[in-house]
């Protein structure tokens, strides 16, 4: 068996393409140029390109972006003064906060303070619960990236047995929500699961987001299995080991080029989405 490949990097070129049109239609009609508006608190490095990779994708489609770096020792008090201050600014339709904040910050409080209709990384608890009682909330930017490569190689996950292996907020819960939402009967296994392997093996899809380089290995997994890697690591690594994966999987996402770049179309497309509801609200335009 030859496994398809989830090709996250061309999808999201589909993606920008279309993007792109959409924004400058938007900017015709209304005059102003929607803006992303990225936070990155402290000197991680691999977090400064991820944050780059995203201005870099506003600017590729045509949105505008405003990038706010603050000192490794910000107080929880002054990223949430940042965060009121660009919720009030209307020029701004969606707000990102780069994951991880150092650790005296409390994260949580952070993205929750950021408004419902600028949540475009899906990372407030408010939005967690709206999808996962089945109302609109602009989803966790990952695993609606993930969900948007499934549905465009017409996955039908109805049924399928899934296990995801990680539990954190912004990638495993709600991975694990959006495939329970599409009737995939999911395992959620973590650092406390007794016999991963062989829930593993009994997986008609699996997600990799434990964010360990190769933690899950590829002799676990049956043949036929579709193989989603949500893991980034130095050197193009991923969370699952690939081996034989091409040959007897049904499809899997490569690393890099699978999961990644839909992270970063999905947080672009959702503020794109952002700046029309607020076009047609009434309130976004200059007509
Ligand atoms: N607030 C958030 N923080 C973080 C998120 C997130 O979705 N929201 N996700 C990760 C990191 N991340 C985005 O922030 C991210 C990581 C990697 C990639 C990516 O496209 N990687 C490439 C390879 C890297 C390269 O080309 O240099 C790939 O997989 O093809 C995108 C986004 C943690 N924090």
């Amino acid at each position: 068996m030859k496994a398809t490949v989830l090709d996250g990097k061309s999808l999201s070129l589909d993606i920008e393409s279309s993007l792109k049109i959409k924004v400058s239609n938007l900017i015709e009609k209304t005059g102003i140029t929607p803006v992303l508006a990225t936070i990155l608190v402290g000197d991680d490095p691999s977090s400064a390109i991820y944050v780059q990779m995203k201005v870099n994708a506003c600017h590729r489609v045509g949105l505008g972006s405003r990038k706010i770096v603050l000192p490794q020792e910000t107080s929880t008090a002054e990223l949430l003064a940042v965060i009121d201050s660009l919720n009030q600014d209307e020029s701004v339709r969606g707000i990102l906060l780069q994951h991880p904040v150092p650790p005296q910050i409390d994260e949580q409080a952070c993205f929750d303070r950021i408004d419902l209709d600028k949540d475009v990384d899906g990372v407030t608890c408010h939005g967690f619960g709206r999808m996962s009682f089945g109302q609109f909330s602009y989803g966790a930017a990952t695993p609606s990236g993930v969900m948007k490569l499934l549905a465009f190689h017409e996955v039908n996950l109805s049924g399928l047995n899934a296990v995801v292996v990680g539990r954190s907020t912004i990638l495993g819960k709600p991975m694990a929500q959006m495939l329970l939402n599409e009737n995939a009967t999911v395992t959620i296994c973590h650092s406390r699961t007794k016999h991963l392997p062989e829930i593993i093996s009994r997986a008609d899809l699996i997600v990799g987001a434990v964010g360990k380089p190769h933690f899950i290995k590829s002799a676990w997994i049956k043949d036929g299995a579709i193989v989603i890697d949500a893991g980034y690591h130095p050197g193009g690594i991923g969370d699952i080991e690939v081996s034989t994966l091409p040959e007897r999987s049904l499809a899997y996402t490569p690393v890099p080029g699978g999961v990644g770049p839909m992270t970063i179309s999905t947080l672009i497309s959702q503020t794109v989405d952002s700046a029309y509801q607020l076009y047609l609200s009434g309130d976004g335009s200059r007509h």
